[in-house]
């Protein structure tokens, strides 16, 4: 126990003193306020031994000059205490005698008190501030509300929505409902243009699938091998997943252009080998279902605007497709190339490179009686041969009467390439058939040592030695009128020497054919010898060609046809020799 000890032995609390008076000093108080309340319950205590006073007394000295607002209350409650009627004796008028009548535990009480008042008089405040901040903020709520009531109420009344009777309320409705309609309908028409807008931009900017300036691209869809070196890919154009009017347009034109050109004569497309960035020509074999169309494919517009409306109701139109027999060459850039390719691989082709138009070569409708074609075709020059008898097919397939005789020899090396199971030997059966026989070929292999001899051309070109004449009795042959004296360019020898085989004139991007310019009432048509295969092949029958001005151009006849002509005039005469 804290405390000190007095020569009575008695221990005495710290804050009092030895004469038994409190020592405020040593009373540990944390304010200041404190402090004076215990000064002054010190003082009061003072006098009162002192002087003997009454606590009532002590009180009104104590609160005769008060330091606060507070004190000055107490002031007052003290003062009406001392005017009160003395009924009652003080209770501690015993005690006031000599004894200190403030105790420790009254000190503690009004500290206490004080400081449950201050604490009081702080929540009091702190509420005070609250509810005025809440006032406030509930008054600027409202205050904000107004304003937006307000403004609500103009935006009303700008866009005329401001209803103010029911009649105008529903119309107000019927017209948004209209309004949407409206909105819908417009919606929809801008949508309609935007996308016929999209398909006229694609149709104008969408190059064609197959054409003559670039390379376009192609998927190989099938391979076959046919022999050990020859082999047949299908490719069909790339044109985009999504379809549409401009990928049914390129579809519908490429369809059209297969029909255009199985119509005329022979052409070829250049096949890229990219990595080397060279490309070779390659001849595609003709379709059966394009020979055996009907005529109604007349011109080429009818057939673009035919196909492409075909197209756009059926979207799931046959995508059309080129075959291409091709000879793997050993060493070759492009051939060997090809040769590694296999389904879905893509390539690239340019073209279409139209040579001759066999159809208007051989008198094309004033045939006045029914002509003879012979083709000579090496390995893949079939091709060629296939393509220039279905053209012949194609024009004459429906009557059949003035189809010209087409007889196609064709020299392999091997027997695997002219096996029966081989798509063209397929092919030449079906056109065989189809034609009645107007179309005929004969297969000739190097390894049963049989190969086209000048016999088999006599034989099939059924020319016939000149008659010996009676008269001078000579062996010199009877000259045979010149059917060679005109400068048509489809019938005239000549004419074909200086040839670079552009049977069709380059006008606005078309390629319509050459008018024929014999003489009326002359034959204005000849038969036809086409010589098609590897460069070996053609020299030996009908002798090379020579380039001028940078074209290849078809020059004499020579080799074994050139050989015969000598011997039988009417070739020279009747016949146009054309070299592929
Ligand atoms: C109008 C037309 C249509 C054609 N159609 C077809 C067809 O349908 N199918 C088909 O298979 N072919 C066709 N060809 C032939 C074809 O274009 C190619 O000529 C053939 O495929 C060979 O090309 P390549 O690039 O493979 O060989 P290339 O690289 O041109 O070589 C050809 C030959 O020359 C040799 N050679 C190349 N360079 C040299 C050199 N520096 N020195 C010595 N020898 C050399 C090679 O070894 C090879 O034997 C056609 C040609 C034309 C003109």
């Amino acid at each position: 126990m804290s405390g000190r000890l007095v020569s009575s032995g008695i221990r005495l609390p710290k804050h009092v003193a030895g004469d038994g008076r409190l020592d405020p000093m040593k009373i540990s108080l944390s304010s200041h306020a404190q402090r004076q309340t215990l000064q002054r319950i010190y003082t009061q205590r003072s006098q009162h031994r002192q002087f003997h006073v009454s606590p009532s007394q002590a009180a009104k000295s104590r609160f005769d000059s008060p330091k606060s607002e507070k004190d000055e209350s107490r002031f007052a409650a003290a003062k009406s205490k001392e005017n009160a009627p003395k009924s009652t004796p003080e209770p501690n008028a015993a005690q006031d005698q000599g004894e200190p009548r403030v105790t420790r535990k009254e000190v503690k009480r009004e500290r206490t008190k004080i400081l449950l008042e201050q604490r009081e008089q702080k929540v009091r405040e702190l509420e005070a501030q609250e509810k005025e901040r809440l006032e406030q903020e509930k008054q600027e709520a409202e205050r904000a509300e107004q304003e937006r009531q307000e403004l609500k109420r103009l935006v009303k009344e700008q866009l005329g929505l401001e209803t103010e009777n029911p009649a105008k309320e529903e119309k107000s409705r019927s017209e948004q409902s209209s309004n949407v309609v409206r909105n819908i309908f417009f919606s929809g028409v801008a949508s309609a243009g935007a996308l016929v807008l999209w398909e006229m931009w694609r149709f104008a900017y969408s190059t064609e699938p197959l054409n003559d300036q670039k390379f376009s691209p192609f998927e190989i869809v099938d391979r076959q091998q046919v022999s050990p070196t020859a082999f047949i890919i299908t490719v069909k154009p790339v044109v985009s997943r999504l379809g549409g009017l401009a990928s049914q347009w390129k579809l519908a034109w490429l369809e059209t252009l297969q029909h255009k050109l199985a119509w005329e004569g022979t052409w070829a497309v250049e096949i890229k080998q990219p990595e080397l960035q060279v490309a070779r020509d390659y001849t595609p074999l003709p379709e059966l279902d394009v020979l055996s169309a009907t005529n109604e494919y007349d011109t080429r517009g009818r057939i673009e605007l035919f196909q492409l409306l075909k197209g756009l109701f059926s979207p799931q139109q046959s995508i059309p497709t080129f075959k291409f027999l091709i000879r793997r060459t050993e060493g070759g850039e492009v051939s060997s190339w090809l040769s590694r390719r296999k389904v879905g691989d893509t390539i690239e082709l340019r073209g279409p490179h139209q040579s001759f138009n066999v159809v208007a070569r051989a008198g094309y409708k004033e045939a006045e009686e029914p002509k003879r074609v012979v083709f000579l075709a090496g390995g893949t020059g079939i091709a060629p041969a296939l393509q220039a008898a279905g053209s012949l097919f194609r024009e004459h397939g429906q009557t059949l009467k003035k189809m010209p005789q087409v007889d196609i020899i064709w020299a392999n090396r091997s027997k695997e390439d002219i096996k029966t199971d081989n798509p063209v030997i397929k092919l030449l059966e079906k056109l065989k058939e189809m034609s009645r026989g107007k179309i005929n070929y004969v297969c000739v292999v190097d390894e049963e040592r049989r190969f086209i001899t000048a016999n088999d051309i006599v034989a099939k070109t059924q020319i016939t030695p000149p008659r010996k004449s009676w008269f001078w009795n000579s062996s010199k042959a009877e000259s045979t009128p010149s059917k060679d004296d005109v400068n048509c360019y489809y019938h005239s020898s000549k004419h074909l020497i200086t040839s670079a085989g552009e049977d069709y004139e380059k006008v606005d991007g078309e390629n319509p054919r050459r008018q024929c310019a014999c003489p009326v009432g002359r034959p204005s048509f000849k038969n036809l010898l086409m010589v098609s295969g590897p460069e070996g092949f053609n020299n030996h029958f009908a002798g090379p060609k020579y380039w001028a001005d940078g074209k290849e151009r078809q020059g004499p006849v020579g080799g074994v046809i050139g050989e015969l002509a000598k011997k039988y005039p009417s070739l020279a005469s009747d016949w146009l020799v054309l070299k592929l």
